[in-house]
């Protein structure tokens, strides 16, 4: 368990009675638990490390890009408590031989959006993880999302989208390497 249910239980509880509902009718009464098992669910990387996915490498003679794009995440914005969401393209250029499982760069974004987020922390640490854990020649990280707290709620803009991008290495120097990451993101 990594989050405390009775303390999420009593905030809940608390919330409803807030806002003027009666947490004791029939369709609330198991509300409680159920955000706290949910928020169990969509806070779990909370205690998790991207990096310990990210260091199982092993060894392919491939230096050039690799580049999984198109992974859906679901995050919590941090100010407000509400999702936002999206796609997440993740690019590296491998060095040494140290190339990760595909899977391993779509778990990294799954652990860091599991917790209170801003898109630009989310890019910036999967960005980061994998250059601490794969040293490659450079790692290109672009996350597009759909914020709700733009949306259904303040400005109420729904349809905007956020593009955040985090380059490093050869990605930041080499402006040609960047501009054929970027084309196949945008393909
Ligand atoms: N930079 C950044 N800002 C975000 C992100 N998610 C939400 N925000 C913004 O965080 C800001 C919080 O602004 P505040 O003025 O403190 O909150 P607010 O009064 O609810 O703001 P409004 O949304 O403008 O009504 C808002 O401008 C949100 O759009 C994010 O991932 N990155
Ligand atoms: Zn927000």
């Amino acid at each position: 368990m990594n989050v405390d249910h009775e303390k999420i239980e009593k905030a809940v509880r608390m919330i409803l009675e807030a806002i003027g509902e009666d947490p004791d009718r029939e369709g609330l009464l198991e509300t409680p638990q159920r955000v706290a098992r949910m928020y169990e669910e969509i806070f779990q990387g909370m205690q998790q490390d991207p990096k310990e996915y990210l260091s199982k490498i092993f060894n392919e003679a491939h230096e050039e890009l690799v580049l999984v794009k198109d992974i859906p995440f679901y995050s919590m914005c941090e100010h407000h408590l509400v999702p936002f969401f999206g796609k997440a393209h993740v690019g590296y250029i491998p060095r040494g031989g140290r190339v990760t499982g595909l899977s391993k760069l779509a778990r990294a974004v799954e652990v860091v959006a599991k917790r209170p987020q801003l898109q630009e922390r989310l890019t910036t640490e999967v960005a980061d993880s994998i250059v601490e854990t794969l040293k490659p020649y450079g790692v290109i990280v672009v996350v597009e999302a759909e914020h709700m707290c733009m949306t259904m709620r303040g400005v109420k803009k729904p349809g905007s989208r956020t593009i955040t991008s985090a380059v490093r290495g050869v990605f930041q120097k080499d402006s040609t390497a960047r501009a054929e990451a970027m084309s196949l993101i945008n393909h």
